[in-house]
């Protein structure tokens, strides 16, 4: 996240931090994701390239500290994953830039609510919240662009909903955008999703609740002047949601 605040792991009590594990042993911090049930996580699509031999995944919910202990933390194998079937790389764009994964504790538990872990509501079916609407995104991806190591604490950031026209003119992103992603930025380009955020959370007020709008896709640089983050836009993939859960 460029710009932005730290933030606990209890203002943001649905983001997983997912990491790969090597066959060494060691492991390294991938991507971020949202528990939207107590058995599935949403994340992004391109965060998981194919394993190589003794290559796994594994989550954390609850954590607030990078590669550490967080009280309260809990560690999740993926039982399953699903990539969006039509996931595809353009120029610049992940298209269908959308990924399920089932979890399961070493007691073969799914997640259970506590105050640093909760579900995050998906939007209601296929409305889509007003333009310049005030959300924010998280996640533990790198503060600056040209950095190279990830901030050790979860870090949030405000951005406003960009309109698709708007996205689409060519000093933005052109055609790469479409109608299933959804752009925003922070009115003065100052703050966004970076590298190592993509599959974590855009998170917007629908009515009187916080609801999973977006997951965090692409975009050229981090909190560059007319280059937005691009999100799968969530309303979008709800029947298929709805279908691989
Ligand atoms: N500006 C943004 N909102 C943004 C979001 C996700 C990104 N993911 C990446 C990225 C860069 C290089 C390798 N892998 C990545 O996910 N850059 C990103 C930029």
């Amino acid at each position: 996240i460029v710009g932005g605040n730290r933030t606990p792991i209890e203002s943001q009590p649905w983001f997983a931090a997912i990491y790969m594990s090597h066959s060494g042993g060691s492991s390294s911090f991938k991507c971020g994701g949202a528990l939207i049930s107590s058995c599935w996580v949403v994340s992004a699509a391109h965060c998981f390239p194919k394993l190589k031999k003794g290559q796994s995944y594994f989550l954390y919910l609850g954590q607030s500290k990078l590669n550490s202990e967080t009280l309260g933390e809990i560690r999740f194998e993926i039982e399953e994953l699903i990539l969006h079937e039509n996931f595809s790389t353009g120029a610049i764009a992940y298209h269908n830039d959308i990924a399920l994964l089932k979890i399961r504790s070493k007691t073969d538990k799914c997640a259970e609510p506590s105050r640093t872990v909760q579900t995050i509501c998906l939007p209601s079916a296929r409305e889509d919240i007003p333009v310049g609407s005030e959300c924010e995104v998280t996640g533990f991806g790198l503060e600056e662009q040209n950095d190279y190591l990830y901030p050790e604490y979860l870090k949030m950031a405000v951005v406003r909903t960009i309109s698709y026209r708007t996205c689409r003119q060519p000093h933005y992103y052109g055609s790469e955008v479409t109608p299933q992603m959804l752009c925003a930025a922070h009115p003065e380009w100052t703050s966004d999703a970076c590298q190592g955020d993509s599959g974590g959370p855009l998170v917007c007020p629908i009515d009187d609740r916080m609801a999973l709008v977006g997951v965090v896709s692409w975009g050229l640089g981090c909190a560059e002047k007319n280059k937005p983050g691009v999100y799968a836009r969530v309303s979008h993939f709800l029947p298929w949601i709805q279908a691989h859960t």
